[in-house]
């Protein structure tokens, strides 16, 4: 069971947000290589990448623990669209624009886990899952030998529904407790084929840091933070599994109205 609330931060603007994502990936960064010598984390689309692209391409003061050591990072996808890698709607195409391919050389490249673009092409995107979780597995050691895999990080958006990864209101899906990776092919957002983390695989991360800006956010997160009515939504039922492990990077017109108390420091 969960402990403790979750924290929200917010800022005064995008600058500030990304100085302290960074801060905050980084410290994830350095625990991880404490405990395993590598960093495993899942990224979600959206507008994720690009916030990240802005805190982790920052200078650093060149110390190694203000450094990402993108060599030791393996990284997966919270979720991703069941289209090529080369799609525009691909999130394996968006990170990459956005972050991998402007990583300078110096600071290494990570080992991106896409999605097997063989089976991109099936009605059914659950051979994707499959495949997907297999690759999990390779990573964190097999499914009947360890219950759930734990990611040292997890960067998730929340939509305007509430929702996150591929995780919608009111989806079967939500309630998945025995799969790593499931399929969806019925997303709201487009496109509608899909594959994402289920909700045990992301309470169950070292720590997990949800990403939300601008004022059409701002009732959503009222609703998620504030009123009983917003307690299903997929980014509530996030909090309330992994409580303090859970961090909020917003700006102030994205809590607006929000009550729920801010924290003032990571
Ligand atoms: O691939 C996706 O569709 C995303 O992973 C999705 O879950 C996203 O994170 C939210 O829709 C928030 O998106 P914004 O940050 O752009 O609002």
């Amino acid at each position: 069971m969960a402990t403790g609330h979750p924290n929200l931060h917010s800022f005064p603007n995008s600058d500030e947000l990304a100085t302290q994502l960074r801060s905050y990936v980084l410290r994830c960064q350095n625990s991880a290589f404490s405990r395993h010598g590598t960093f495993r984390l899942a990224v979600s689309g959206g507008s994720l990448p690009t916030v990240l692209a802005k805190a982790l391409l920052a200078t650093s003061n060149g110390s190694p623990e203000d450094t990402p050591q993108f060599s030791k990072w393996h990284i997966f996808f919270a979720d991703e669209r069941a289209v090529p890698l080369n799609h525009e709607d691909s999130n394996y195409r968006l990170l990459n624009d956005e972050l991998v391919s402007k990583i300078p050389t110096e600071l290494g490249t990570p080992i991106i886990h896409a999605i097997d673009e063989k089976h991109i092409g099936d009605d059914d995107p659950q051979e994707l899952a499959d495949l997907y979780q297999e690759d999990l597995m390779r990573e964190f050691a097999a499914k009947d030998s360890v219950k759930l895999p734990a990611f040292d990080l997890i960067l998730l958006g929340c939509g305007p529904d509430g929702h996150t990864c591929s995780l919608f209101p009111g989806h079967a899906l939500l309630r998945e407790k025995d799969a790593w990776v499931a399929a969806e092919t019925n997303s709201p957002k487009p496109p509608p084929k899909r594959i994402t983390l289920t909700l045990p695989v992301v309470t169950h991360a070292i720590s997990i840091a949800f990403v939300a800006t601008g004022g059409g956010k701002k009732e959503i997160l009222k609703q998620i933070f504030d009123l009983e009515e917003g307690s299903s939504l997929p980014s509530a039922l996030v909090n309330q599994g992994a409580g303090d492990k859970v961090s909020w990077f917003t700006d102030h017109p994205a809590v607006d109205g929000v009550s729920f108390p801010r924290r003032g420091s990571l």
